[in-house]
């Protein structure tokens, strides 16, 4: 017998080729059945339940974890998994681990700043995991401000080696995932000091604990920092602490391809500039986008598919009630977080090539696009996760009241999503980061310096500075350079503005800090450009099968709109467009918002999320909602007795005390 499918007539409703939504998601058709293989083998694998995940206990989420990441190596040899595969493998087990720091941070630390020397020797055990890594660099007193950290490495040339310590409290440790209780080995960072001489921050490869019987090696203190927020989610990471006494190691396990240090304590600074210590960074900030759009993704299935099978209100003549997609405020919240979601992807998509040239560049000596990598990954990283991070709490708020129980999903995946806007850069530090970038290139525009890349547009702010937007009914807001010049007009005025009241300041330093909030803004507008016109040059390639296109567009002008009617101050304040030009641009929105309607199920169909990476009852594929809520409700281990523990020594006597008051 067929199974019952609660959005089956909805997935009917759709416009457009599933099949083809799924591979342009995917990025490819190879990418799509990749992804797809390896999601149900991880889905149909028994060892990766992870249902009852905030049921346990710290020590058995940890174990679980443990087992987890050593079934899904056996799994990666056994099936000769490429690296890519792997990638997928345990981005689908879903479970924050030390194997997400030992291939995303620690191996991408050496192979960015070892020589090849340091490749060939640490490499090799390190794809093996015969050494388990991680990245050490956040300390309990510093982690925004890298230059600030106090952990030494003084070069001893008597010993040719570095004498690693940790001089103050504030200078432990504090952070790195990985670090409490698995890892072999870090990528320390901490100031190289040469000849009674402070070189800055560099990297140390530093063997932590024995190769045999774990225990850590002399002179070094290290455990777990204690419980995270919520339950189950990050706990599953052994974030550490880690302290030093005079531990020594051989100069060659310092990261040497940036600056090095000779056989007789000299420091020699390369060609390649020193910002390259921070590379590692550069390249995780650009997962991070990525992973931004699964997670958006995620809540967006799950918000959508519940508010399909949701009913409230309405009933006529004993029929059914409205579902509660179709109340206008639930779509004008929802829709532009699946639209979001879209429009990450694509963005993440083309930050990944952004990534890959500056890194072949980079090879060949080129470190010209290295400024605009940095201001891209950060101003990105910083926008995608704060709203991924909202976006899930709004789905929840979505989902009602089943919304806050943690078999929706929702609690779990919030709570392991929000340190993204603190880590591997605070989200404000970063986009102060942008701002200053883009500072200067306000500065350098009449020097005849050329702005390229994602800065181009400012070389045109003569015209956007004065241009006027032609919009006279709703339906011209769906022209994609009446879009893009709003969105360039209105990041190039405000970027202008907040240079000319810098200019205002005698030291620019002050001037930076009195106007940092104003000059978040402009970064944040600048990235929202950056996000819009991705979206629309994916639009101007070729996009096979019927109605995609037509359903892009539409989430594209999703996307570009309701950032309009959000910022509409800025819009208007900077004299980009008119109010009524606003008022046009919403009611363009609620037009496309009945569009994105009845394809709303097939468009999160599209992410081909299983129901076990998924783990929500309220997303579920099939829609069996309620039936599932109430089975799910009896496997609470609270009612594995209908009498609950504590009766007899906490309620009984309370209960008995008030039979007697009342008898009094
Ligand atoms: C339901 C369950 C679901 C489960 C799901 C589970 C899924 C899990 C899957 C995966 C998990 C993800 C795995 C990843 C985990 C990551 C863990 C996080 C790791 C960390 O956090 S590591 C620590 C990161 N730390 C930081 O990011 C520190 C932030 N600070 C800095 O980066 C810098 O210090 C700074 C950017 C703030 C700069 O400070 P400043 O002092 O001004 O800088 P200077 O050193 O003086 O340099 C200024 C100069 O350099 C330029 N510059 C700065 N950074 C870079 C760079 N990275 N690249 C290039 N250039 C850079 C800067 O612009 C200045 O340039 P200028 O002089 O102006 O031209
Ligand atoms: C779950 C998790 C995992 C982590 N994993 C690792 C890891 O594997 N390895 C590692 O090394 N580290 C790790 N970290 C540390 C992380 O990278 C840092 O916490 C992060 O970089 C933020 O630094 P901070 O804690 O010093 O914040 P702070 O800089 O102290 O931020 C506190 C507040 O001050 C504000 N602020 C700071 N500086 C400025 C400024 N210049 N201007 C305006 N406002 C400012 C911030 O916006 C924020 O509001 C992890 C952290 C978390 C939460």
């Amino acid at each position: 017998m067929e199974a019952l499918d609660y959005h089956a007539e909805e997935r009917r409703k759709a416009e457009f080729n599933l099949d083809e939504m799924k591979i342009v998601w995917a990025g490819s058709r190879r990418n799509y059945e990749l992804s797809d293989r390896v999601a149900r083998l991880v889905a149909s694998d028994p060892v990766f339940r992870k249902d009852n995940r905030t049921m346990l206990t710290r020590k058995d989420l940890f174990k679980d974890t443990l087992r987890k990441a050593a079934h899904a190596w056996k799994r990666i040899i056994d099936l000769r998994l490429s690296e890519e595969e792997a990638n997928m493998l345990r981005s689908y087990v879903d479970q924050p681990a030390f194997t997400d720091l030992h291939w995303g941070m620690f191996i991408p630390a050496i192979k960015g700043q070892g020589t090849s020397e340091q490749h060939e020797k640490w490499l090799p055990m390190a794809y093996k995991m015969q050494i388990i890594g991680c990245y050490a660099q956040t300390e309990l007193g510093h982690g925004s401000n890298v230059q600030g950290l106090e952990t030494t490495a003084t070069f001893d040339p008597q010993t040719d080696e570095f004498d690693l310590h940790s001089p103050t409290l504030t200078s432990s440790k504090w952070w790195p995932g990985g670090l409490g209780k698995v890892s072999t080995h870090a990528v320390v960072y901490a100031r190289l000091i040469t000849g009674g001489q402070d070189h800055g921050v560099h990297g140390f490869i530093v063997q932590l604990r024995g190769l045999d019987d774990h225990l850590p090696l002399p002179g070094i203190t290290v455990g777990d920092i204690g419980m995270k927020f919520g339950s189950g989610a990050y706990n599953s990471m052994d974030n550490g602490l880690l302290r030093f006494d005079h531990v020594r190691i051989p100069r060659n396990q310092m990261l040497m391809r940036v600056s090095q240090v000779t056989r007789e304590g000299k420091f020699v600074q390369s060609d390649v500039p020193r910002q390259l210590v921070y590379g590692t960074m550069v390249y995780v900030r650009q997962t991070i986008v990525s992973d931004a759009s699964c997670a958006l993704a995620r809540a967006v299935c799950i918000a959508t598919r519940y508010s399909a099978v949701r009913r409230q209100f309405g009933s006529q003549n004993g029929g059914p009630e409205i579902q509660v997609i179709d109340y206008k405020t639930q779509q004008s919240r929802l829709f532009p977080l699946l639209a979001s979601a879209y429009a990450f992807r694509f963005v993440g998509e083309w930050l990944k090539w952004l990534y890959t040239d500056v890194t072949q560049r980079l090879q060949a000596n080129d470190f010209s696009t290295l400024p605009e990598a940095h201001a891209c990954t950060a101003g990105l990283k910083s926008m995608t996760t704060s709203v991924t991070a909202d976006a899930i709490e709004e789905c929840r708020k979505l989902c009602g009241g089943h919304g806050y129980l943690s078999n929706s999903g929702l609690p779990e995946l919030f709570a392991v999503y929000i340190p993204t806007c603190t880590y591997e850069g605070d989200n404000v530090v970063l986009l102060l980061q942008v701002a200053r970038f883009l500072m200067k290139t306000v500065s350098q525009l009449g020097s005849g310096k050329k702005p390229v890349g994602t800065t181009a547009y400012m070389g045109r702010a003569e015209h956007l500075m004065q241009c006027r937007c032609e919009v006279e009914m709703a339906q011209d807001w769906l022209k994609p350079s009446t879009i893009l010049e709003a969105f360039e007009a209105r990041a190039v005025r405000m970027s202008i503005a907040c240079a000319k009241s810098l200019g205002k300041f005698s030291n620019p330093e002050d001037g930076f800090a009195e106007l940092s909030p104003d000059l978040v803004e402009v970064a944040i507008a600048h990235c929202q450009l950056i996000v819009v016109s991705k979206f629309l040059e994916k639009l101007q390639q070729d996009i096979p099968g019927k109605g995609v296109k037509r359903q892009l567009e539409i989430l594209c002008n999703v996307y570009a709109l309701h950032l309009l009617h959000k910022h509409l101050g800025d819009f208007v304040a900077t004299g980009c467009i008119t109010p009524n030009q606003g008022a046009l641009a919403n009611e363009q929105l609620r037009l496309l918002y009945a569009q994105v309607r009845p394809n709303a199920i097939a468009l999160v169909d599209a992410f081909n999320y299983t129901d076990h990476y998924l783990g929500s009852i309220l997303g579920c594929y099939d829609g069996n909602v309620y039936q599932k809520l109430y089975q799910e409700a009896w496997k609470d281990p609270l009612n594995d007795t209908v009498v609950p523990d504590g009766y007899l020594e906490y309620l009984r006597p309370i209960l008995k005390q008030h039979i007697r008051t009342a008898r009094l």
